[in-house]
């Protein structure tokens, strides 16, 4: 007889490095990254199919947005290469999404691996809805009457401007988890012990670096699971002798991978909060310039430069902890000087590797809205660049009227759209919810 798998929902958070881009890519130091309210939603539930049908199919829909809709088929693949999975065409296009693609195939294939050890080999037809929080898209983005939690958005998926929270890291950490809840028991997955969160994050990682085409430090898929924390990355070692999903031996590797070896990344999440009373907030700049290859130049730079760049980023790394102590043990006056201690070093790495990651419109912007009364400075997150700012300011309304004020007049007068988002830092990571929360999305 076929088990009944529970229908479940989890969450996972968005992410911003405040401090440590481009240094986190290296083991020798660590980013200060803060988990964001802006949250990925998974709801996964069982298809019921007629009786006597037999299919297998696995459904996920993302019905905020136009023809999101991707369904697979599923088998086992030959010579241990796990479970395969293959986009099937509704209608006339067949729409693309790696991130959901990949992500069941590792998913699914690390669950029927864990699931035939027990002697449990169904792997039944599921349903997986994703609903994300707005601020993920800018507003520039057309929605279909008033916005609850969850716009209708007029676009598809790829029509959406992002406003770089990590949606891809959120949605894969949320999947995963959806996944590995929905179809095994508790005693062989609980998101809420350590173990669960260890083997969630070890298989989003290879995922998600399976999916993007490149390992970067991971600390989007780390804030997804574990929230805010100090982060010190894995070597990229540990995912290099993965083979291709579906390809032979692929089923044992990822096991290996996930639960066989000690990954040698660390996740402090005592080690980063804010005081009470401040709160960390984001702005969406739109500009419409576009930075492409800044990881690569600053990278060719911190090589062809090693022993400038290698002073100049431990002198960047003390100033990042430096930052992280004050905010993490409330010493609030010290925050402004942190801050700025730590832009003018970002400026000069900027500079000498001739990558624009502070430029000069977001240096007047930072400056101009650090000026505003409960402000306490603002940094160009992660890789920096033109379209986002990151700020510490005081957690009440007026500070946030004033800021908006603020933004608003600087949009005016420089023709460019800056808008505060709703997000704020968030210390909780990974988390199941009560269906209730998605009533008018699930039927
Ligand atoms: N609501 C969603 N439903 C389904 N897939 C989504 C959703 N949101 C994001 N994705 C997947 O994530 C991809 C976007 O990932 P990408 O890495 O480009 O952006 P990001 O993670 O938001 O950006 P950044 O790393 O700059 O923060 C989409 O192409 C899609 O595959
Ligand atoms: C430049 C880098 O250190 C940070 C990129 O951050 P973001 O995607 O700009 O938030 C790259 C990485 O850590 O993978």
């Amino acid at each position: 007889m076929a088990i009944k798998h529970p229908t479940v929902a989890v969450s996972a958070p968005g992410k911003v490095l405040l401090a440590g881009g481009y240094l986190v890519l290296d083991r020798k130091h660590t980013g200060l990254v803060f988990g964001l309210s802006a949250r990925i939603n998974v709801i996964a539930g069982e298809i019921h199919t007629s009786q006597g049908v037999q299919l297998n199919e696995i459904m996920v829909d993302s019905p905020q947005f136009l023809d999101a809709q991707w369904r697979y088929g599923y088998h086992l693949a030959p010579e241990g290469g796990g479970i395969k999975v293959t986009q099937l065409q509704v209608g006339s296009v067949i729409c693309k999404n790696s991130f959901v693609e990949t992500t069941l195939s590792y998913a699914l294939t690390y669950i029927n691996r864990l699931k035939s050890r027990h002697s449990d080999h169904s792997l039944n037809p599921s349903r997986l809805i994703v609903l994300a929080d707005n601020d993920y898209y800018s507003q520039s983005t057309p929605t279909n009457g008033e916005p609850g939690r969850f716009s209708k958005f007029t676009v598809p998926l790829s029509g959406a401007n992002k406003t770089g929270l990590g949606s891809s890291a959120a949605l894969v950490t949320s999947l995963t988890a959806a996944l590995l809840s929905h179809y095994l028991p508790k005693n062989l997955f609980d998101i809420s012990s350590s173990s669960g969160k260890r083997t969630l994050h070890n298989l989003a990682q290879a995922a998600h670096c399976a999916a993007q085409g490149k390992v970067g430090s991971g600390f989007d898929v780390a804030a997804a699971v574990y929230g805010s924390c100090l982060y010190r990355r894995f070597s990229p070692d540990l995912l290099s002798q993965l083979p291709e999903a579906g390809s032979p031996g692929f089923s044992e590797k990822l096991a290996s991978v996930v639960d066989g070896v000690v990954w040698d990344v660390e996740v402090q999440t005592e080690g980063l909060s804010v005081p009470a009373g401040m709160a960390l907030r984001m702005c969406d700049v739109d500009c419409g310039s576009q930075t492409v290859g800044m990881v690569k130049k600053v990278l060719a730079w911190r090589a062809k430069d090693a022993s400038v760049s290698g002073e100049l980023w431990d002198k960047l790394q003390t100033r990042n902890e430096t930052l992280a102590a004050a905010l993490r043990d409330g010493n609030v006056a010290d925050v402004p000087a942190a801050v700025d201690a730590v832009r003018e070093l970002i400026r000069e790495m900027g500079k000498r590797s001739d990558v624009p990651i502070e430029p000069e419109s977001q240096t007047e912007l930072l400056d101009a809205v650090s000026a505003v009364e409960g402000v306490y400075g603002g940094v160009v997150p992660g890789a920096g660049g033109f379209d986002a700012l990151a700020l510490l300011m005081k957690d009440d309304e007026e500070t946030k009227g004033r800021v908006e004020e603020r933004v608003a007049k600087w949009s005016q007068e420089k023709d460019s759209k800056v808008r505060l988002l709703d997000v704020k830092g968030e210390m909780e990571g990974v988390r199941c919810e009560d269906l209730d929360i998605y009533s008018g999305w699930i039927q």
